[in-house]
């Protein structure tokens, strides 16, 4: 008997989602589709309910953030998004992206968990060496609600100016986070800072330290300066457990790190707070200059689906079941242009879906999975 012979308990789960810009409604329907095929396996409900923001709800209404997008939010068992920005709203007095930071802030997300694995199978999709990149397995976690990015900005005809704030609070969750991660995985955190010239960074050190040697002394701890970083990531990217860093280096360096999987497009998130619903999204933006043309690969956003299978509703044996199915798709070399191959985001979500089932499929009746 397997997991996949008999549906766990059923349950239903009522999940926000944000569609945003650009891309984002293109891939947001890819996860709603992998997952409504989940709950016909397993016998769950998902509930989708779609709410604006970003540049859509300012077109619709004049704000970023919706009062009620924000409640919706708030009142779910989960929140998908898609992307937000894009270049029609560069100019505007309210931007696309002040929608997501204020969600963020609003459901405490602190914790922005950014995976990324590279498959024997899937390092010749890299721009980089096979050898460098085969075999990485790493993962971010990115302050989120804090730092230069909710600071104070100020603006005159001649100067301008963003406030960078860190409390040890702040510090002290996302690090707590990254340790207890650290001990289900290869035992190492490597906190990243620019601690030789930025005081919110020396006290980001002071505080990882501390937490390190009271709470965690069994984990093996590294600092590492984000300038550095940056290229020793490129370099040796294998010897990296988890990357614990603040709000903005997190965001640069995740970005960077997603070409060592060949695209930015493969990446998921799980945005997390210290109880009530958690965020997920792709790590990459609107991409507006392939918006619309069913271009998009949308792993990064069925893998955030998975992320918020495990993470939001303890379904592993469900968000298995997507991973397995993408890896399989990957593997096979049914792939969106980014890398490389002829599949548009509707035939490699459908790709992805078949994937599953054929998977259920051989798991029930114990049929070996020679490409899975
Ligand atoms: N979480 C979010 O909603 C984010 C929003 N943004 C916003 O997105 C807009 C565009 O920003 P960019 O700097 O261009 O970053 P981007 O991540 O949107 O795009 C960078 C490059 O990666 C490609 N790309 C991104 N996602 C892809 C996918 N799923 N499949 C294939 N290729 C993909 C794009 O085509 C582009 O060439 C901006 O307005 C920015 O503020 C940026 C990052 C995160
Ligand atoms: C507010 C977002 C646009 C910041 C970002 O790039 C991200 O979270 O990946
Ligand atoms: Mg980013």
């Amino acid at each position: 008997m397997t997991a996949h012979d008999t549906p766990a308990a059923a349950r239903a789960f009522n999940i926000v989602v944000l569609p945003g810009d650009g891309v984002g409604p293109e891939v947001a329907l890819a996860a709603q589709r992998v997952l409504t095929c989940i709950g016909d396996i397993y016998g769950h409900r998902f509930d989708f309910t779609e709410h604006l923001i970003g540049g859509a709800a300012i077109d619709a209404v004049g704000e970023s953030l919706p009062e009620e997008t924000k409640a919706a939010c708030i009142a779910s068992d989960a929140v998908l998004l898609g992307a937000v920005g894009g270049p029609k709203w560069d100019g505007a007095p309210v931007r696309p992206e002040q929608g997501l930071l204020a969600i963020r802030k609003a459901m405490g997300l602190y914790a922005n968990l950014r995976p990324l694995q590279v498959s024997p199978v899937l390092a010749h999709r890299s721009p980089l060496k096979k050898e460098i990149v085969e075999g990485v397995d790493l993962i971010v976690f990115r302050e989120l609600t804090s730092g230069v990015y909710f600071g104070e900005r100020t603006r005159t005809e001649t100067s301008a100016s963003d406030l960078c704030v860190y409390t040890v609070e702040e510090i002290e969750r996302v690090a707590r986070a990254a340790f207890q991660a650290a001990e289900q995985r290869r035992g190492k955190v490597t906190s990243v800072d620019k601690a030789n010239v930025m005081e919110t960074s020396r006290l980001w050190r002071e505080v990882v330290t501390r937490i390190h040697a009271e709470e965690y002394p069994q984990i093996t701890l590294e600092h590492a300066l984000v300038d550095s970083m940056a290229m020793h990531l490129i370099r040796k990217p294998r010897d990296y457990d988890v990357i614990l860093t603040e709000n903005m280096f997190g965001d640069i360096l995740s970005d960077e790190i997603s070409v060592l999987g060949g695209s930015i497009g493969l990446l998921p998130s799980a945005s997390l707070g210290a109880n009530g619903p958690g965020l997920f999204e792709p790590i990459h933006g609107s991409a507006p200059d392939i918006a619309g043309q069913d271009l998009a690969n949308p792993v990064g956003m069925v893998l955030s689906a998975a992320m918020m299978l495990r993470h939001s509703f303890q379904l592993e044996d469900e968000a298995d079941s997507i991973e397995a199915a993408v890896a399989a798709v990957l593997a096979s070399g049914a792939v969106t242009a980014d890398l490389g191959g002829a599949l548009g985001t509707v035939s490699a979500t459908r790709a992805i879906v078949d994937a599953i089932r054929a998977i259920h499929w051989a798991a029930a009746r114990h049929v070996p999975m020679h490409w899975a």
